[in-house]
C-alpha cells in the first residue's frame, strides 16, 4: 500500500482528504506544520508529499529545500490557492512533482497522485464521480476541465448565471464574441446538471457539410446514400439523456434549421432512410457570436427556433471587460504552457505583465492563451518579458484596438459592419486568410465559417 504525508494546518480538510484517499486505497498519514512534517518524513518512507503551500511554522518552498538537503526523494505535490500559483512555480522549480490548486478537485488530484507514483490503477477512475460517462464522438465532457474562474464583477455575474441555469433543463444561447469561452461554459452547465454523467455532444454547425447535415444530426441508415456504408447514429442519438451542444448555430442552413426546430419539438428523430422514429430526450446549449435577431431580421434565421433555443441567454463578458482578471488568467495559461512545452517559466516580469493587462485583447481568451503559449515558448530566462509578447501587445497604443491611423482598425464587435470588416482585413492581408483572421481578432476556423456564411471567396 503506497503511503501518503498530507501536510496542512487545514485540519478539517486534511482529515477529509485522509479518508477519501484511505478509500482509494493509501495508507495516509497527517502533519499540521513544516516541523511535524520533518519529523513523519525523518521516520518513516513516503511514497508522496502532499502539501499545503502556507505553514503555520514555514511554507512548502522551505519543506521542498529541507527535503532536497536530506536527500528525501518522494515527489512532492503542493496544494495552493490561484493567488499564489506563482509560489508554486518556484516550488516546481525547486523540484516539487506537480501542484493543484485550491479548492482542490479531487479527480484531479487523484490524477495527479498516479502520474507522481506513476502508477495508473485500472478500474477506480470513476469514484462515482460520473467520469465513467459513455465518451460521445465529439464529447469532451469527460475530460478535466482546464478553467479558472476570473474574480471580476463581469465574470462572478457569468458564473452566477451558470450556476442558477444549470441544474434546470432550459434551452440555453450563449452569446459571445470567439474566444471568450463559449463552449467552456457550455460544458460547466452540463456538468452542473442532473444529466453531468450522460453525454455531451459538440457539433461544430459550421463545419457540416449542407448535403451531410441531416445525417449528421440524426445518423442513417446503410445504403440511404452514396457513402451510408453502414448504419450511424447521429448527434441527437449519441448525446440521448445528456447534452447537445451546437457551436456556430447561426451558420445551420435554412432547411437544417427546419429539421432541427421538428426535432426539438417532437422529441423524436429519424434517421436518414428510415422510418422508425426514435425518442430522444436532450438538452440543448447553443452558442454563436452572431447578433442572432439580426439574422432573423435577414432572413437567414428562423424565428422560432430562435425561440426555442433560447429560454436563457448568457452573454459572455470580453476580456477587455474583466481586465483586472488579466493577470490571473495569464498566470494560469503559464502554467497551462509549462506543462505543455515541458518548461518552468516562473512568471511574467512587471513590464510584460503590465504590457498584457493594457492590451485590448480582441481574441479574448484565446488570443491570450495564444500568446501566452508562444511567450512561454520563446522565454530563455525565468520570466516572460516584453520581447517574447508579439508587438501589438506591447505597442503602447494597442493598434486596431486604439485606433491607431497607421495601422487599420478591424473589428467584429457591430453585426452591420460584419461582412463589410471581413473584405477590409482580407484586402488588407493580400487574401492572406491567416492573416486576416488575426487583423479581425478571431480564429481561423470563425473567418472560415463566416467567408462561407456570407459567401466571400
Ligand atoms: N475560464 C477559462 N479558464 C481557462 N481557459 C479558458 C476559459 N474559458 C476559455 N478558456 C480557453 O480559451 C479558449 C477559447 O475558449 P472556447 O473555445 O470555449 O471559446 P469560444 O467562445 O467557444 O470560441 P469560438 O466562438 O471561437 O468557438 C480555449 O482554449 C479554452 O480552453
Amino acid at each position: 500500500m503506497e503511503r501518503i504525508l498530507i501536510v496542512d494546518d487545514d485540519i478539517t480538510f486534511a482529515l477529509m482528504l485522509r479518508t477519501w484517499l484511505a478509500k482509494r486505497g493509501f495508507e495516509v498519514e497527517t502533519a499540521g506544520s513544516a516541523a511535524a512534517a520533518r519529523t513523519a518524513l525523518g521516520k518513516g518512507d513516503y511514497a508522496l508529499v502532499l502539501s499545503d503551500m502556507r505553514l503555520p511554522d514555514e511554507d512548502g518552498i522551505a519543506l521542498l529545500q529541507w527535503m532536497a538537503g536530506e536527500g528525501i526523494a518522494a515527489p512532492v505535490i503542493v496544494m495552493t490557492s490561484y493567488a499564489e500559483i506563482r509560489n508554486a512555480v518556484r516550488c516546481m522549480k525547486l523540484g516539487a512533482r506537480d501542484y493543484v490548486a485550491k479548492p482542490v478537485n479531487p479527480d484531479e488530484l487523484l490524477k495527479k497522485i498516479r502520474e507522481a507514483l506513476d502508477a495508473p490503477a485500472a478500474g477506480e477512475e470513476s469514484a462515482g464521480s460520473g467520469r465513467n460517462a459513455p465518451r460521445a464522438s465529439r464529447s469532451a465532457a469527460a475530460e478535466p476541465l482546464n478553467y479558472i474562474e476570473g474574480r471580476s464583477d463581469a465574470a462572478r455575474q457569468l458564473y452566477e448565471y451558470v450556476r442558477l441555469v444549470a441544474p434546470t433543463d432550459m434551452s440555453v444561447l450563449v452569446n459571445g464574441a470567439s474566444g471568450t469561452g463559449k463552449e467552456h461554459v457550455a460544458q460547466l452547465i452540463h456538468r452542473g446538471s442532473r444529466r453531468a454523467g450522460k453525454p455531451f455532444v459538440a457539433v461544430d454547425c459550421g463545419a457540416i457539410p449542407r448535403e451531410l447535415a441531416a445525417s449528421e444530426f440524426f445518423g442513417h441508415v446503410k445504403g440511404s446514400f452514396t457513402g451510408a456504408l453502414a448504419d450511424k447514429a447521429g448527434a441527437f442519438e449519441a448525446a440521448n439523456g445528456g447534452t447537445l451542444f451546437l457551436d456556430e448555430v447561426g451558420n445551420l442552413t435554412y432547411e437544417t434549421q427546419v429539421q432541427l426546430l421538428r426535432a426539438l419539438q417532437e422529441r423524436r428523430i429519424r434517421r436518414v432512410g428510415s422510418t422508425r422514429e426514435i425518442p430522444v430526450d436532450i438538452r440543448l446549449v447553443a452558442a454563436t457570436n452572431e447578433n442572432l435577431e439580426a439574422a432573423i431580421a435577414r432572413g437567414t434565421f428562423r424565428a422560432d427556433l430562435y425561440h426555442r433555443i433560447n429560454e436563457f441567454t448568457l452573454r459572455m463578458p470580453e476580456l477587455r471587460q474583466m481586465s483586472g482578471d488579466i493577470p490571473l488568467f495569464a498566470d494560469f495559461f503559464l502554467d497551462q504552457a509549462n506543462r505543455e512545452l515541458g518548461k518552468r517559466i516562473v512568471g511574467f516580469d512587471a513590464a510584460a505583465l503590465a504590457a498584457l493587462t493594457r492590451y485590448d485583447w480582441p481574441g479574448n481568451l484565446r488570443q491570450l492563451k495564444n500568446t501566452v503559449k508562444s511567450a512561454t515558448l520563446l522565454a530563455a530566462g525565468d520570466y516572460v518579458t516584453c520581447r517574447e509578447l508579439p508587438a501589438e501587445v506591447t505597442a503602447p497604443s494597442t493598434g486596431a484596438a486604439a485606433g491607431n491611423p497607421t495601422v487599420p482598425s478591424f473589428s467584429l464587435r457591430d453585426p452591420a459592419s460584419e461582412e463589410e470588416q471581413i473584405r477590409r482585413a482580407l484586402a488588407a492581408a493580400g487574401g492572406n486568410k491567416s492573416q486576416a483572421a488575426k487583423l479581425l481578432g478571431v480564429d481561423r476556423k470563425t473567418l472560415y465559417n463566416k467567408l462561407h456564411h456570407y459567401g466571400i471567396e
